[in-house]
């Protein structure tokens, strides 16, 4: 019988494990890739601050360090935050394919058993004890725990399984395609981000230089979207880089749907995408992902101590995550609603507002400058950002 069996070696499953087993627990962390990390289906930013709480950061899972972000407004005005005037906005390029595998290699260090190309593909919950199936190449068998980390990401089973709800309206997700492009011209210096209804209705085009290359992305909100994300992205790659090459692909779905009630139920607990944890208005989840699994590995602990896996119990895994970035996401996620309906004008109108000789330049100044300018655009969300 296993203390916790977590289910999905992202960062958030891989830290919780690392948490439950340097806090003596017996824990198993389940994978059904048979690579921890490939395929990627991110765009690999994170950063500094969020990262070194819990890695120290290591040349060969960082693809890149930017020191700033370029914003462009639908007309092409251009708006820099360079690192020094914004702070913690900008950090990292990660190398996922390896950073995952980091993080699981540091989880089995601590004592976790690790198993890759298994999947938890059914669960039975009876008398406290949670009887998990797991399958690898045709093979099925069992394990026992009391507590289940479900670590499994923006499509979770486990989440459904225990009737936790965290159903994704058509408005509560972005769906993303990213390259991986060479042959583009970039200051490989800084992350790009470009914004618009017309190019990427309800979200926005990245683009996130890598050691070779960068990862040109974009997430569009598909209650909102005209085309497929693929069409948006390649009207803008065409015109934008018509010398580029592709040469990966990846697209994946991300929960942009602000804080979900509870992220418990008994016998289990929720972490990073699973528990919809990414932020409604960038859609990064790896340093949620990262804290949720930190505090779930806390609270298995002492629910192993005190011999406690209900609900009940649980929910002070619920305060910590809450506590920490949940009023956060939900006060992102309204914001996110005002931002989704401004037109193209608007986002110009706003781009020009923002005066050149701005004293500092981070995204709480911006956001002060537009509101003093255009007190109407945002007069229903100042209590969210001022
Ligand atoms: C295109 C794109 C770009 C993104 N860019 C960024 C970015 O730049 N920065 C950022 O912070 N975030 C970004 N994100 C979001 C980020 O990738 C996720 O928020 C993050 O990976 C969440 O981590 P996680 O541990 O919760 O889940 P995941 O990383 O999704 O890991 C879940 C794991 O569970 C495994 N699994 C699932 N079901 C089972 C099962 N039944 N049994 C066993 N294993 C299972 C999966 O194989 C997977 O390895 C992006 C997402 C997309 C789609």
């Amino acid at each position: 019988m296993y203390d916790v069996v977590v289910v999905g070696a992202g960062p958030g499953g891989s830290i919780a494990a690392k948490t439950c087993a340097e806090n003596g627990l017996n824990v198993l962390l389940v994978e059904k890739r048979q690579e921890i990390g490939v395929p990627v289906r991110c765009a690999e930013g994170i950063s500094r601050d969020a990262l070194e709480r819990f890695v120290e950061p290591k040349k060969f899972f960082i693809s890149r360090e930017v020191v700033g972000a370029k914003i462009f407004a639908p007309d092409g005005t251009e708006i820099t935050l360079s690192e020094e005037k914004a702070g913690n906005e900008v950090g990292y390029v990660l190398e996922r394919k390896v950073f995952d595998r980091y993080l699981a290699t540091l989880a089995s260090q601590a004592g976790a058993e690790v198993l890759v190309k298994t999947t938890a593909y059914d669960f039975e919950r009876k008398d406290g004890i949670v009887k998990v199936k797991l399958r690898r190449m045709g093979e099925e068998w069992e394990v026992e725990t009391k507590l289940v980390i479900g670590a499994d990401g923006v499509e979770s089973r486990v989440a459904k399984f225990f009737g936790i709800d965290t159903t994704l309206k058509p408005d509560g997700i972005e769906s993303c395609v990213q390259y991986l492009m060479t042959n583009i011209d970039f200051d490989p210096d800084y992350c790009y981000f470009w914004l618009g209804k017309s190019i990427a209705p309800g979200g926005y085009i990245w683009l996130f230089p890598k050691r070779v290359g960068a990862n040109v992305g974009i997430g569009v909100m598909p209650s909102i979207a005209k085309k497929t994300p693929k069409e948006y992205l390649d009207d803008f790659v065409q015109k934008k880089f018509p010398d580029g090459r592709i040469v990966e692909l990846v697209a994946g779905a991300v929960p942009v749907c602000g804080e979900i009630k509870t992220a418990v139920a008994d016998n289990v607990m929720l972490v990073g995408d699973a528990a919809r944890h990414a932020d409604p208005i960038t859609g990064g989840g790896i340093a949620n992902a990262m804290k949720a699994g930190y505090y779930a590995g806390k609270v298995a602990a002492e629910a192993v101590k005190k011999n406690d896996f209900s609900a009940k119990f649980l929910k002070r895994y619920d305060k910590l995550w809450k506590e920490d970035f949940g009023k956060e996401l939900a006060k992102k996620r309204k914001l996110q609603q005002k931002l989704i309906k401004m037109d193209d004008e608007t986002l110009n109108k706003i781009a020009h507002s923002i005066p050149k000789n701005i004293k500092e330049l981070s995204v709480r100044a911006i956001v002060l400058e537009i509101f003093k300018k255009h007190p109407k655009l945002l007069w229903d969300v100042k209590d969210l950002i001022l």
